[in-house]
C-alpha cells in the first residue's frame, strides 16, 4: 500500500517535472502567436483597413479560399467589398485587395514601380520565366530578346499556317461527328492551340488534332498541375523540396509538376539536336522561340542561361500558350450560341466576308471585321483567363488611395474580374453584349480591355492570341451551323486556380457543314 502511494506520487511528480519544459515552451509559443495576432489586428499599419479579422491576423483566410473552398477567392472578394462598403479590404496580414478601376491604371502601366510580388510569382515552380521574374532589371532585357517573336508583323506572317491548322482541325470535327454528333469545344480548342503553340515555341507538333483530338499525357498533366497549383503558392517549400527528389516522388508531392519539367527538357533537347545538325530555323524559314533562346545575342547582352532557366521558360510558354486562348474562345462560342441575335449578326458579317475567309484567308482584313472584333473583346471580358490576384508590391515611398496612405512593401491585388464586372463600366455585366465595344465609345472602351493586362508586364503574345481567336472563330462560324447542347443555363462555371479552371463542359452539335455544300 505504502509502496503504491509512494509510486503514484513519485510518478506524478516525475511526469510533471518532465512535462514542465514542454508546457512552458508551448505556453510561450502560444503567447508569442497571440501577441503577433494582436499586433497584426490592432497595431499593424494596415489595421485601419477593413476586412475579416481572421484575414488580418493570419494567412488562413486566403488559404481557406484557395485550398479548402477550392479556388473561390473570386466569388468571396466582391462580397467583402460590399460587406465592408470599401474599395480597399484586407485579405491577409500584409495584403490589400483594391476595387477601384482608376487605381488599376496607376499600378498596371508602362515603367510601373509596382513590381510583381515574389511570394506569389516565385512559388509556381518556374520562377525565372518571363512572366514570373519579379526583378525589373532582369525582366526588361529578357523581354527585349523575346518580344520580336510576337510583333504584329511577325504574327501576320504566321496567319496562313494558323489558318491551315484551323481548317484541318475543323475537318477532324466532321470525322469525329461520324462517331458522335457532338464535340467538347474546350477539349477540341485545347488540342488545336497546343499544336499551334508547340510548333511556334519548339518547332514540334504533338499532332493532337490529327490523332482525333484525344486527351493526351500533356493535357492531362496540365490539368493536374493547374488543379493543384495552390499547393505551390501556400507551401512553396514543398515544390522546392520535391525538386530534390526522384521524379516519381516529386509527382506525388506536387502532381503534374515533374512530368511537365521532364516534357520541357525533351522539347528543348529536340531543338538542340536539330540545331546541332546546322538547321537553325523551321522549314518555313522562321526560327522558333527556342532557336532564339538557345542563341547568344551580344547586341541585347543575352547569354544562353542555365538549363533550369530554359526549362522555366518552356514551362511558362507551354501553359500560357494553351489554355488561355482556348478558354477565351470557348467562352466566345458558348455565348454566341446562347444569343440568337449575336449569332445571326456574326453569321451575316462572316458570310459577306467569305472572300477573305474561305477563298483566300486575309488576316489583316479579317481582324478589321467590326462585329467579330466586338465578339472577341466581349468574350475576353467575360472570360479573363487570369481572373484573380496578380499581386504587386507597393513601392518604398508608399501610395495613396481615397486619401488613405498605403505603406511601401504592402502587397496589393486588383482582380481583373472586379473591373470587368464593374456595372459603371459595363452595364449589365453578366450579359454578353458585343455592341458595348462598338460605335462612338469603342476607342474609349479600349482603356478597359484589361484581359491581357496593361503596361510593362502585359501579355507579350497578345497579337498571337488574337490571331488564334480571330481565325478559330471566323472559320468555325463560317463553316458550320452549330447547336449548343450543354450547358443550357446562362453562365459558364469556373474556379480560380490562378488560371481559370473550367467546370462547365461546352458541348456543341454540328448541324450543317456549309463548306461541303
Ligand atoms: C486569350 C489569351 C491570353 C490572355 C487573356 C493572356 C493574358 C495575360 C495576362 C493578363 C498577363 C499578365 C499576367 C500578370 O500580370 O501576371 C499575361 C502575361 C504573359 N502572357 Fe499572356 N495571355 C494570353 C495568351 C498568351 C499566349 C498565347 C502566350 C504565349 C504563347 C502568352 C504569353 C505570355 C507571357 C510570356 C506573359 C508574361 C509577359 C511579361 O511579364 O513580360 N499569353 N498574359
Amino acid at each position: 500500500m505504502v509502496l503504491k502511494a509512494f509510486s503514484l506520487g513519485d510518478i506524478t511528480a516525475l511526469s510533471l517535472a518532465s512535462y514542465q519544459p514542454t508546457l512552458t515552451i508551448t505556453a510561450l509559443f502560444l503567447l508569442l502567436l497571440l501577441t503577433k495576432y494582436i499586433n497584426r489586428l490592432f497595431f499593424h499599419p494596415l489595421s485601419k483597413f477593413p476586412g475579416p479579422p481572421i484575414a488580418a491576423a493570419s494567412h488562413l483566410w486566403e488559404f481557406w479560399q484557395d485550398m479548402v473552398c477550392d479556388g473561390t477567392f473570386l466569388q468571396a472578394i466582391p462580397k467583402l467589398h460590399k460587406r465592408y462598403n470599401s474599395a480597399v479590404v484586407r485579405i491577409s496580414p500584409n495584403h490589400l485587395h483594391i476595387n477601384d478601376p482608376e487605381f488599376y491604371h496607376k499600378v498596371f502601366k508602362v515603367s510601373t514601380d509596382f513590381y510583381k510580388a515574389p511570394y506569389f510569382y516565385e512559388a509556381f515552380g518556374f520562377a525565372t520565366s518571363l512572366a514570373t521574374i519579379t526583378n525589373p532589371d532582369r525582366h526588361k532585357p529578357l523581354r527585349t530578346v523575346i518580344a520580336p517573336m510576337f510583333t504584329g508583323s511577325v504574327v501576320d506572317e504566321m496567319s496562313g499556317e494558323v489558318y491551315q491548322m484551323v481548317c484541318k482541325a475543323t475537318s477532324m470535327i466532321l470525322k469525329s461527328r461520324q462517331r458522335a454528333h457532338t464535340f467538347n469545344v474546350m477539349h477540341f480548342l485545347r488540342c488545336l492551340t497546343t499544336d499551334i503553340n508547340c510548333d511556334l515555341i519548339f518547332g514540334q507538333n504533338l499532332d493532337l488534332v490529327e490523332s482525333g483530338y484525344h486527351s493526351n499525357e500533356f493535357l492531362n498533366n496540365l490539368d493536374i498541375f493547374i488543379k493543384n497549383v495552390w499547393i505551390m503558392v501556400h507551401a512553396p517549400w514543398i515544390a522546392r523540396f520535391a525538386l530534390l527528389l526522384p521524379n516519381i516522388l516529386t509527382d506525388r508531392l506536387v502532381p503534374g509538376y515533374a512530368y511537365f519539367r521532364k516534357q520541357c527538357i525533351i522539347w528543348i533537347e529536340g531543338v538542340r539536336q536539330r540545331r546541332a545538325k546546322g538547321i537553325t530555323t523551321m522549314e518555313n524559314g522562321r526560327p522558333t522561340l527556342f532557336d532564339v533562346l538557345l542563341t547568344d545575342n551580344p547586341d541585347k547582352a543575352y547569354k544562353v542561361p542555365a538549363n533550369s532557366d530554359l526549362v522555366d521558360q518552356a514551362f511558362l510558354f507551354a501553359i500560357a500558350g494553351t489554355d488561355t486562348t482556348s478558354m477565351a474562345t470557348t467562352f466566345a462560342i458558348f455565348h454566341i450560341l446562347s444569343n440568337p441575335k449575336a449569332l445571326s449578326t456574326l453569321r451575316e458579317e462572316l458570310l459577306n466576308a467569305s472572300s477573305i475567309i474561305r477563298s483566300e484567308y486575309n488576316y489583316r482584313k479579317v481582324r478589321k471585321l467590326p462585329y467579330l472584333s466586338a465578339v472577341i473583346k466581349e468574350a475576353l471580358r467575360m472570360s479573363s483567363p487570369f481572373p484573380g490576384r496578380l499581386p504587386r508590391v507597393v513601392p518604398p515611398q508608399g501610395t495613396e488611395l481615397n486619401n488613405e496612405f498605403i505603406p511601401g512593401g504592402t502587397i496589393i491585388s486588383i482582380s481583373s474580374r472586379c473591373i470587368l464586372d464593374n456595372e459603371d463600366l459595363f452595364p449589365e455585366p453578366e450579359k454578353f453584349m458585343p455592341e458595348r465595344w462598338m460605335g462612338e465609345n469603342s476607342r474609349s472602351m479600349e482603356r478597359w480591355m484589361i484581359a491581357f493586362g496593361k503596361g510593362s508586364r502585359s501579355c507579350l503574345a497578345m497579337n498571337l492570341a488574337y490571331l488564334k481567336m480571330y481565325t478559330m472563330i471566323s472559320v468555325i462560324f463560317s463553316r458550320f451551323d452549330l447547336r449548343l447542347v450543354s450547358p443550357t443555363g446562362p453562365k459558364l462555371h469556373y474556379l480560380d486556380h490562378a488560371l481559370i479552371e473550367m467546370k462547365s463542359a461546352v458541348e456543341v452539335e454540328v448541324l450543317v457543314d456549309n463548306w461541303e455544300k
